[in-house]
């Protein structure tokens, strides 16, 4: 998806699309007011006082129109502004969302991405079209004083697209660098914050900083060579605008001279007064061109064509889990070949094996989140969906908000059934009186590991999903509570797939577990 004029138009309601053309027309004689009215001086000459109260009232509202309407017109303008920034946000949240990319390059879309094709292209935009307008307004203007002088003045006016015809491509392509090394830098300013224990307790400050402050500088570099050329290319453009002044002056004097089309003085002058804003507004539609060129490649937005919001359906009823010849490789390194499995529902299963084997990898590719590159996936008739199942990861994913928002997640739970998953955890005492209005500031460490991870195992129960996938759960829990939590989890007719390095071998015999270990790229039953 490109952001471009059609996307600007489609996303602009109509009316203010029309109120903008009406104040821009209006606005756009700002250039020639003064001439239109200053010019009317010498006919003025030995007229009587009805004549100039007619003369003031006019003026005066002329200005007033005039003005009146260049103000209306950035107020339509801003609020313009306002629907694509919103729209455009919210488009990237949910491509970035949608296209899985990771946190840092998400927010680099929504904060600088998205902040540069506000300044630099849609401000640009408004700006080119009220210079448009008043550009063409005044041209009209410069060609009904004198048709030849004012053709040379405008033809003269253009020289200044020349030096932008050079420059767009590269600014284009430095734009686009930018926003690449600053999300590199966001990434690593953001390792710069998270590691602060380690950091210090290595002592690496001086080696760790170095690293993000070469990201800093690479990025204000890369910027800061944006915008030598743009003034590059803006200074050529003002020694063509001397060009565009003295070459229509000299063929003028030789006209006059010659005494040829009849140009005058007082006709070159005028036509020199008017004509400014014709070079004035070309010259600054270049500049503004130069701001929409490095922007070009930042507008380009990777789209996913996923719907993210259609719920997909979790009403399979008991399903059966299936494998058949599934294989999965990591760019070229296999994790999984031709594995065949069959899982009833209720199995309970304990996925074994050593660290990087790929444990959390099957348990993705069961939730839906990884698809196979080989065979097929089924979860009752289905391929497998994200919502049949609950996946309890090593890290818990808890956010700023209450007790109650994050077990909810904005889902509607009456106090009951909140406090009761809270109880069932063990939490219900730890939180205070009103443990469900607590605020939870996950930056701040307000939560130990245990209840972070005894916190999202009370989100999954609230959920009845017919399949559990608990990826090292109990890790950050001490062996009784690890074992109430895991009472709890296993204590139920649905299917569990635990992957686990410390397993309490004699609960899962009292559940009925079996053993999976990964072999070799296969799985073996133990
Ligand atoms: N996104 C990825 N890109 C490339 N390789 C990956 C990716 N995710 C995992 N891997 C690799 O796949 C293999 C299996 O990883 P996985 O996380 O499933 O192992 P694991 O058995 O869960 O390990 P652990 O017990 O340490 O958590 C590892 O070698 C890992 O490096």
């Amino acid at each position: 998806m490109k952001i471009n004029i059609r996307w600007i138009v489609k996303n602009v309601p109509i009316w203010l699309l029309i109120l903008i053309v009406i104040t821009l027309i209006a606005g756009g004689f700002e250039g020639v007011i003064n001439g239109m009215i200053f010019g009317q001086f010498p006919n003025l000459v030995g007229k009587d006082a009805n004549t100039f109260v007619h003369f003031l009232i006019k003026s005066t509202l002329i200005f007033f129109v005039t003005y009146t309407a260049i103000v209306l017109q950035y107020v339509f303008l801003n609020r313009a502004r306002k629907i694509l920034r919103v729209k455009l946000k919210k488009t990237m949240l949910i491509n970035s969302f949608a296209l899985r990319e990771d946190a840092a390059a998400g927010l680099n879309h929504i904060s600088n991405d998205a902040s540069k094709i506000d300044d630099q292209y849609f401000s640009i935009i408004a700006g080119i079209l009220s210079s448009g307008a008043a550009a063409i307004i005044s041209t009209i203007y410069v060609l009904q004083v004198n048709l030849l002088m004012g053709i040379i003045f405008i033809a003269f006016s253009c020289l200044s697209l020349v030096p932008m015809l050079f420059g767009k491509k590269k600014l284009g392509a430095l734009g686009k660098e930018w926003s690449d090394q600053n999300s590199k830098m966001m990434q690593s300013a953001g390792a710069w914050f998270h590691g602060l224990r380690d950091i210090l307790q290595y002592q690496v400050q001086k080696q760790f900083f170095k690293r993000v402050s070469t990201d800093v500088e690479t990025s204000e570099n890369t910027l800061l060579k944006q915008q030598n050329l743009q003034w590059g290319i803006q200074y050529f453009n003002f020694l063509l605008t001397i060009v565009a002044v003295v070459g229509p002056w000299a063929l003028g004097f030789y006209f006059i001279s010659t005494h040829q089309f009849g140009v005058t003085i007082s006709a070159l002058l005028s036509l020199t007064l008017s004509a400014n804003s014709v070079v004035q507004n070309f010259r600054q539609l270049m500049q503004y061109w130069s701001s929409v060129a490095s922007t070009t490649e930042i507008r380009k937005i990777n789209v996913s064509d996923q719907d993210i919001f259609t719920q997909s359906s979790s009403e399979v009823d008991q399903p059966e889990i299936k494998f058949a010849d599934v294989s999965l490789t990591y760019q070229d390194k296999p994790v999984y070949e031709d594995v065949n499995l069959d899982l009833p529902y209720g199995t309970k299963v304990l996925l074994q094996g050593p660290s990087g084997s790929g444990k959390s990898t099957l348990l993705n590719m069961v939730s839906g989140f990884l698809k196979p590159t080989k065979g097929e996936i089924t979860v009752g008739s289905t391929a497998p969906v994200p919502s049949n199942t609950v996946y309890i990861a090593q890290t818990p994913w808890i956010f700023e908000g209450s007790i109650r928002d994050n077990l909810s997640l904005g889902q509607e739970f009456s106090d009951k059934q909140l406090l009761a998953a809270l109880k069932q955890v063990g939490l219900d005492q730890e939180f205070g009186q009103q443990p469900l209005e607590r605020m939870i500031h996950p930056d701040q460490e307000d939560l130990s590991g245990g209840q972070r991870q005894r916190l999202v195992i009370a989100r999954a129960l609230l959920r009845d999903r017919p399949i559990i996938l608990l990826d090292e759960i109990t890790a950050a829990l001490d062996e009784q509570n690890a074992n109430d939590i895991r009472q709890i989890l296993y204590n139920t007719p649905k299917t569990v797939i635990e992957s686990a390095h410390h397993i309490n071998f004699d609960l899962a015999k009292k559940y009925g577990f079996s053993s999976l270990m990964i072999k070799d790229h296969h799985l073996v039953k133990e």
